[in-house]
């Protein structure tokens, strides 16, 4: 319950509105996200209205932009089970209501109070908290938290569970410990017992009460775990995809490598095994080989515990038995056939290689196929390590949201192919002119985010103004002999210590949009207050 409710109210749909003003520019529908988290609005407003639905910053780990149909409004996924928990407990409040609307009314400040009081105690808390967030956003929100929880009835029981959700996969994206979540479950638990207590008449009305609301606290956080695992496992799968994906840059090469280095393994062993003296079997064995190493240490790492993996590694083992038990003292038959043997077993590591390198072929959608830039679905991978490597380093980083001035024009004046060629022409204006220690993503349609590693606001702002003169000074040579002028809108925005990486994304787009209204081919860094672009209705600072 940490981050949670600031971003109650200053992050939901942000997501939402990065893709919303993505497509709003791009001209085409940002891809369909897979997590629904939906919020009560901001203010006190009735629970039982149902929320908008929202997309959240999975919007950025879907594939490359396509166009869709707009999606239909969706109750938010729920396990029946669960929804039915939800139910009894919200019924077994109505009886204590009274008391319980005594509380909302004056008991949650000091809550509020007591419980960012004990978090800011906490060092590892300390990394997600700031006195001022916690004072200007962060009890508010907590407090508006409870009082909705608190005075839910079952109609509200849509709008609770996706505020649980929501909450959930936002600590996800945070990295908020577990244990932390279910030590502010605790301390709430324990200072709404204090107050119910203070004020039940009697007892028996007390326990009543208290069980209630223990109940109603309990399920509102397994609601939240059960989000939070789902969204780390999502991000964990492309975490690994990612990983694999640059373990293994150039797939063909790495594929006639391993073929190579196999058969140099044959060869020295035929060579071997065919002369007079085949010397010692030590040099001679596969897991000692080249090819033995590379399986060992990255093809291992790459391509993970898979069948076939399991079977070269059987194989491998076979062979090294082989030349241990054969090998010494043999003859020359003995080892023609051993030497078959091997051949054979070798010949089967070579297709089964061949079918793992065959099965990743499809990591190459880890780039777009246009702009061979990253797939937007790594950003969320790149920009959380960024988000820990500021934490625990101190070192800043930037995002630059990049987007082409009146490309419609262009499709529409010199056609799509044009269009594309164009952006082929600006991926590679942005690898030329970024560092190699930068990440570059082709964003939407004609937008493209850059992530600057280890920069101030000077030397991204000036990265930035180095693209946008480069994409503005290097016009494309159309097939006729012409030039085409090209020109970008950049946003810079620089993190700012907040740990949700949808934040410092959202706030580069507001800048964007802002370079957009002062005339195109500028670059404008966010600040403070920064207006949100139309559509990007969550975009809160
Ligand atoms: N050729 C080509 N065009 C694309 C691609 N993706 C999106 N577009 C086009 O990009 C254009 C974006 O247009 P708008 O969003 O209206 O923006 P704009 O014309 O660049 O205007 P401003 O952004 O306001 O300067 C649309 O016409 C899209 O069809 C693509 O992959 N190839």
């Amino acid at each position: 319950m940490t981050v949670a409710n600031e971003n109650l109210t200053q992050i939901p749909g942000l997501g939402r509105a990065v893709r919303a003003s993505c497509a709003r520019r791009s001209g085409r529908r940002p891809p369909e996200a897979t997590a629904v988290a939906t919020l009560p609005p901001r203010s006190p407003a009735p629970l039982s209205t149902a929320a908008p639905r929202r997309r959240t910053i999975a919007s950025v780990n879907a594939s490359p932009p396509t166009v869709r149909p707009p999606a239909a409004p969706q109750r938010p996924r729920r396990d029946t089970r669960l929804a039915e928990d939800w139910e009894r407990r919200l019924g077994a409040v109505a009886p204590v209501r009274g008391l319980l609307e005594e509380i909302r009314a004056d008991g949650l400040a000091v809550l509020a109070d007591h419980f960012y009081g004990d978090m800011l105690d906490d060092p590892r808390a300390a990394r997600y908290l700031s006195p001022e967030q916690v004072r200007e956003r962060l009890k508010p929100s907590l407090q508006r938290w409870l009082r909705d929880l608190l005075a839910a009835g079952i109609g509200d029981l849509d709008t609770l569970y996706a505020q649980q959700q929501h909450v959930g996969h936002v600590h996800a994206r945070i990295g908020v410990p577990v244990d932390l979540v279910y030590r502010g479950g605790r301390m709430l638990k324990d200072g709404l017992r204090a107050a119910i207590r203070a004020r039940a008449d009697g007892e028996a009305a007390a326990l009543e009460a208290i069980e209630a609301v223990d109940s109603l606290l309990d399920i509102a956080f397994e609601t939240m775990t059960r989000a939070y695992a789902r969204s780390r496992e999502d991000a964990g799968a492309v975490d690994g995809s990612f990983r694999l994906f640059s373990l293994i840059q150039n797939i063909g090469t790495e594929r006639e490598r391993q073929r190579a280095l196999l058969l140099a393994w044959e060869n020295a062993v035929l060579y071997a095994l065919t002369a007079e003296q085949p010397g010692p079997t030590q040099a001679l064995l596969i897991s000692r080989s080249e090819f033995g190493l590379w399986f060992l240490h990255k093809g291992l790492a790459s391509f993970g515990d898979t069948a076939e993996t399991r079977e070269v590694a059987a194989i491998s083992g076979r062979i090294d038995q082989a030349l241990h038990e054969r090998l010494p003292g043999a003859d020359a038959a003995a080892r023609r056939a051993l030497l078959e043997d091997l051949r054979a077993w070798a010949e089967e590591i070579r297709s089964l290689v061949g079918m793992l390198f065959e099965g990743i072929g499809d990591l190459e959608s880890g780039r777009d196929a246009l702009t061979r830039l990253l797939n937007r679905r790594f950003l969320p991978t790149i920009l959380r390590r960024e988000i820990s490597l500021h934490a625990n380093t101190g070192r800043q980083f930037a995002v630059l949201m990049l987007d082409l001035d009146h490309f419609k024009a262009i499709n529409d004046t010199h056609g799509h192919e044009t269009g594309d060629r164009a952006l082929q022409h600006v991926a590679a204006l942005l690898v030329d002119n970024t560092r190699g220690s930068d990440y570059l993503f082709r964003y939407g349609g004609e937008e493209f985010v850059v992530v600057l590693g280890s920069v101030g606001e000077t030397e991204a702002l000036g990265i930035a103004e180095g693209l946008r003169r480069a994409i503005a000074e290097s016009p494309l040579t159309l097939a006729d002999g012409g030039r085409l002028d090209l020109t970008a809108s950049i946003g810079v925005a620089l993190q700012d210590g907040h740990p949700d990486y949808e934040r410092v994304l959202a706030r580069a787009d507001a800048a964007m949009y802002q370079a957009k209204r002062g005339g195109r081919d500028r670059v404008v860094l966010a600040v403070k207050g920064m207006p949100e672009p139309p559509g990007a209705r969550a975009l809160r600072y």
